[in-house]
């Protein structure tokens, strides 16, 4: 095999589309900024415990391990940064009040989420801790609605679901605990008949409930037909009245509601978002609340955030037009090499042609030109 090959679903980024998402990264990491997130930058690999705070399978699954050769423990490559943000804000800063943080890095999976999907996104993401009311959940939803919109997607679908729903459900059946994993893995895979058998010995309002769980997806009317039908547990209320809250605060994105959807249920506690774009079926962007990761890092804070893969998100972008760049000689001369600083100091870029090549760049292209005519450098228009 040639030793230029990468390993499927690896793949460079070229010049243009590295443009672009480099581009992207700094406009969204610049909005984050006007909101007061604060930026961090955990490492590429840490002990696995530490990136595996809740028991998460799929999480497990999904990382790359290695061992060690100075501790001789297992390390892990992270999958998620945003575990990695819940155990700075918990140990590192350590602050008691509101802390919002930021980050954008590559994140490695050992099998890929889709068909072409990469197994390095490059993510990136914003998190709120400290903070239990639906304020911060609010505002995590905004932020990333508008990080879309900075991207120039205008259609956006914001799907909402609600963590707390099934945990309140499962919690108020001892069977149903017991069958926690199970009841999961059918209701994510919509699988009824598996389904209908697994609840049977439930009490009846749970196992009723349960039951109706993967029908109750479609537009708002979902709310009013989810408080027609799920059982009045206060945990079910709540989760409802978040939705609706979330729902009205969603501007001019369409909104559906899937009170079955458990596609974040890695370490989520309560209100969960996905965003959608035309052309992929897969969200571009999670998120949610998942207030007992911090538990486990010996610091319970309440959490909420969202991440998304900016490389997925480029690619579904037209390409960026080259930008216009000047053409400059090589030489000694002082008086060009003053020119020619001037001109990148007032921003404008300037290739300097190197003798006996030419200059082949998918970036920029060369609409002016400086010459040396009548004793004096000069810029010239070309074309
Ligand atoms: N990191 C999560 C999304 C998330 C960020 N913050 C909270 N949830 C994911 O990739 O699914």
């Amino acid at each position: 095999m040639p030793s230029w090959l990468l390993p499927e679903n690896i793949a460079d980024v070229l010049p243009s589309e590295a443009r672009k998402i480099e581009d992207l990264r700094r406009a969204i990491l610049d909005n984050f900024r006007l909101y007061g997130y604060e930026l961090v930058t955990p490492p590429m690999l840490e002990y696995l415990d530490s990136l595996l705070p809740v028991g998460g399978h799929d999480m497990d699954l999904r990382m790359f391990k290695l061992v060690d050769q100075l501790s001789g423990r297992t390390l892990g490559l992270r999958a998620d940064m945003t575990t990695q943000v819940a155990r700075i804000d918990a140990h590192l800063l350590n602050r008691p009040s509101v802390t919002r943080l930021c980050y954008a890095g590559s994140v490695l999976h050992t099998r890929p989420s889709g068909l072409h999907a990469t197994r390095e996104p490059l993510q990136i993401g914003a998190e709120i801790y400290g903070h239990a009311g639906l304020e911060a959940d609010a505002e995590i939803q905004e932020l990333a609605l508008a990080s879309l919109a900075l991207a120039g997607f205008t259609e956006v679908r914001l799907d909402l679901c609600h963590a707390g729903l099934l945990r309140a459900l499962i919690s108020a059946d001892e069977n149903a605990r017991e069958d926690e994993a199970a009841l999961i893995a059918l209701l994510r895979a919509k699988d009824i008949p598996a389904l209908s058998v697994l609840v049977e010995d439930y009490a009846p309002l749970i196992r009723d409930a349960l039951l109706k769980l993967p029908d109750l997806y479609g537009d708002a009317s979902v709310i009013a037909r989810a408080r027609a039908v799920l059982p009045t547990l206060p945990a079910v209320e709540k989760a409802l009245t978040d939705l609706e809250v979330l729902l009205d605060l969603a501007g001019d994105a369409q909104v559906t509601v899937d009170l079955a959807d458990l596609s974040g249920y890695q370490y989520e506690s309560g209100a969960m978002f996905a965003l959608y774009v035309p052309g992929l079926p897969n969200a571009v962007a999670r998120g949610g609340r998942y207030d007992h990761v911090g538990e486990a890092f010996g610091r319970a804070r309440p959490a909420t955030g969202f991440s998304m893969d900016l490389r997925e998100l480029a690619r579904l972008l037209p390409g960026a037009a080259p930008k216009a760049a000047i053409r400059a000689p090589w030489s000694r001369d002082p008086e060009l090499r003053r020119r020619i600083a001037e001109l990148r100091n007032a921003g404008e870029i300037v290739i300097q042609h190197l003798p006996g090549h030419d200059t082949e760049q998918q970036e920029f292209e060369h609409d002016r030109v400086i010459v040396f005519e009548g004793g004096n450098w000069i810029l010239k228009s070309l074309g």
